[in-house]
């Protein structure tokens, strides 16, 4: 038997476009326009390409949509600078810096610099804590979205053995988190995991997030579990040209779980949509309403 294969495109468009209803309602009713800024930082060409998809699904979401690009030998304090007009300007509800950033930037000070209250990437360590103790908080949109596709699948995850592999502060540790407040029994294993493969064949939901191109084999996957690929990785095929594949070995995986994330079309593009759902949650916070529910 072969999985299902989760269409995380598909599941993105359905969050956009209720984030679009939103949206209307919030300007029709409140004339509020969440507004989301991007900071890139320097030159990188697949950064560029999120960037730009981030400022087109904006908006397309009816959002106001701001790019701030520095070269690529911004200073420290000129990057700075530049989240602090952000933290100020009214407009802006939702602030990302894409990472990395260059050698000479300390990215932990620009995370810490952003207000908490603006931190759609949920980076901020306020945001890591408030989520850790389970208070209100902005969740990274990654894991986010990797939630919202396990619950779309599974349905109640609660009892489930879940196996994170990668310990990210970014995607592996508040998947994790999140995982835990659904009440899974959470595993996290990483670099230094004794026995790896058997660890993963221990996972009911197992999450790849280690950025190594198909690390993980067929083999490691307990037959029926769910899959999900957070790694993006740009390899070069045996004719010279270069293909997206995941963390898993799609074609190993497929014919031994029950449901799997595809890569590209599954964690990227709801990374990407629970970015904008963030914005309009952090807009209604800061505006001190209730977020619309169309
Ligand atoms: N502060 C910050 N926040 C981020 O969320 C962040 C970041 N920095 N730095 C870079 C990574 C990477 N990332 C991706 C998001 C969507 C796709 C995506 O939509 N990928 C598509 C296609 C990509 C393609 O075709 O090249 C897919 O997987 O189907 C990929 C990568 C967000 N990141």
């Amino acid at each position: 038997m072969t999985a299902d294969i989760i269409d995380g495109k598909a599941f993105a468009a359905q969050v956009r476009e209720r984030v679009g209803r939103q949206v209307a309602v919030l300007k029709a009713e409140s004339k509020l326009t969440p507004g989301l800024a991007v900071v890139l930082v320097g030159e990188d060409p697949a950064s560029k390409v999120y960037v730009r998809n981030k400022g087109k699904s904006t908006a397309e979401a009816g959002m106001k949509s701001e790019e701030i690009r520095l070269e690529a030998s911004a200073t420290q304090e000129e990057v700075l600078e530049v989240v602090t007009r952000l933290n100020e300007d009214p407009s802006i509800h939702g602030i990302l810096v894409q990472l990395p950033l260059p050698k000479q930037v300390d990215e932990m000070a620009v995370l810490d610099a952003i207000d908490p209250a603006k931190d759609v990437d949920g980076f901020h360590v306020i945001n890591t804590g408030r989520q850790a103790v389970g208070l209100p908080a902005m969740v990274p949109c990654t894991p986010l979205g990797c939630i919202m596709m396990l619950k779309d699948k599974l349905g109640e995850l609660s009892g489930l053995n879940a196996v994170v592999v990668g310990r990210s502060n970014i995607v592996g540790k508040p998947m994790a988190s999140l995982l835990l407040a659904e009440s899974c029994t959470v595993t996290i294993a990483h670099s230094r995991t004794k026995d790896l493969p058997s660890v993963c064949r221990n996972a009911d939901i197992l999450v790849a997030a280690v950025g190594r191109p198909e690390m993980i084999r067929g083999d490691w996957v307990k037959p029926g579990a769910t899959v999900i690929d957070v790694g993006i990785n740009r390899i070069e095929k045996d004719d010279g040209k270069t293909k997206l594949v995941g963390d898993v070995c799609f074609s190993e995986a497929v014919e031994i779980a029950g449901a799997i994330t595809p890569v590209p079309g599954g964690v990227g593009p709801m990374t990407i949509a629970c970015l904008l759902a963030n914005t309009v949650t952090a807009a209604c916070r800061q505006a001190g309403i209730e977020e619309p529910n169309p």
